[in-house]
């Protein structure tokens, strides 16, 4: 871990059971950041000026230029805020409960929220779609952003529509588990800061994510905090990468990479924007196909045995016997 300036130090860093290496940290003008990109590899850009206008996003200023409107706040007992999907939580069969709650409040209730917090009380997490509804000074900074440099990242790598931008604003020691996104993902770090843990596709059979049906699909069963590695055999291979990253950095978070965010420990609340695309088209398919087009084959696996056989309960059976003894 490179020792960070006088912000943060170790103690700040929780020790996991997990090996990791540095994730690289370039200029946007070195071709390895671009080479890095189009292999789909995380990396930090240092330099992008992607949202330099935004770096005075503090709680003050976000208070005073956020309006009266109300924002998606999800509050949790503990420090995690694992997501769930609301539409397949109505659908879902079996119990579940979901680990959080949503309750929108204004931003002023939110820091109002965030300043009074004493141990023991619930976080809170401010997850919100930008849009043209923020204050009219938000608006314009985010029209600052360095959105020439964005666009031509997005064609020279053949990415899809920007689809959006989440600000998230969390209080120290908020943690993000570990799950994978279906976008490619300019992660821009603002206020604080934020330690990120990435692994590579191929670790799925490692962390052994919810089923496509449940409300934590591509969420990771596995809880970094307490480690069921009977359950979880894979778990003791985990390599990953990481790296923390502070005010006016970019982490490329590629699409279908796990990652587990946490605004580091005892430090200060956080600010982030994100910008999630769509991945670009499949051009030209060359075998064997990558770990990433292998998971989004088992996803597509999985929802038409799902479709085919209705209970869940089947598809394991099914798929041992067409596997055990024939594939195996
Ligand atoms: C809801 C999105 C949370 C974010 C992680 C974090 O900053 O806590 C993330 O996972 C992403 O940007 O993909
Ligand atoms: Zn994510």
């Amino acid at each position: 871990m490179n020792g960070g300036g006088p912000e943060w130090d170790e103690t700040h860093i929780t020790k996991y059971f997990f090996p990791t290496e540095q994730i690289p940290r370039v200029s946007c003008t070195d071709p390895l950041a671009d080479e890095l990109i189009s292999q789909e590899k995380p990396v930090v850009l240092t330099d992008t000026k992607l949202c330099d206008s935004a770096l005075k996003w503090d709680l003050d200023y976000l208070a005073e230029n956020m309006g009266n409107e109300r924002y998606m706040v999800f509050v949790s007992k503990n420090n995690k805020f694992k997501y769930y999907d609301e539409a397949k939580m109505r659908v879902y069969k079996a119990n579940f409960v979901p680990p959080t709650k949503r309750v929108d409040m204004t931003f002023q209730e939110f820091v109002k929220k965030l300043r009074e917090w004493k141990p023991g009380d619930e976080r809170a997490y401010l997850q919100q779609g930008l849009n043209n509804t923020f204050g009219h000074a938000i608006v314009l900074d985010f029209l600052q952003f360095n959105w020439q440099w964005l666009n031509v990242q997005q064609k020279k790598h053949k990415w899809g529509p920007l689809t959006s931008n989440l600000l998230l604003v969390g209080m120290e020691g908020n943690i993000t588990p570990v799950h994978y996104d279906e976008q490619q993902n300019f992660f821009c770090q603002l206020v604080g800061y934020k330690r990120c843990i990435l692994f590579a596709p191929e670790h799925y059979e490692r962390l052994y994510p919810h089923p496509v049906y449940h409300p934590h699909d591509r969420q990771a069963q596995v809880d970094f905090d307490a480690p069921n590695f009977e359950k979880f055999p894979g778990l003791d291979k985990l390599e990953g990468w990481e790296t923390v990253i502070g005010p006016g950095e970019v982490l490329y978070i590629p699409m279908y990479w796990w990652h587990h965010i946490e605004s580091l420990r005892d430090l200060s609340h956080t600010v982030s924007v994100n910008f999630w695309y769509k991945g670009g088209p499949t051009e030209s398919i060359t075998y064997p196909l990558k770990p990433r087009q292998k998971l989004a084959v088992m996803r597509n696996v999985e929802k038409m045995l799902l479709e085919a056989l209705k209970d869940p309960a089947e598809v394991g059976p099914l798929l041992r016997s067409l596997v055990l003894g024939r594939y195996t």
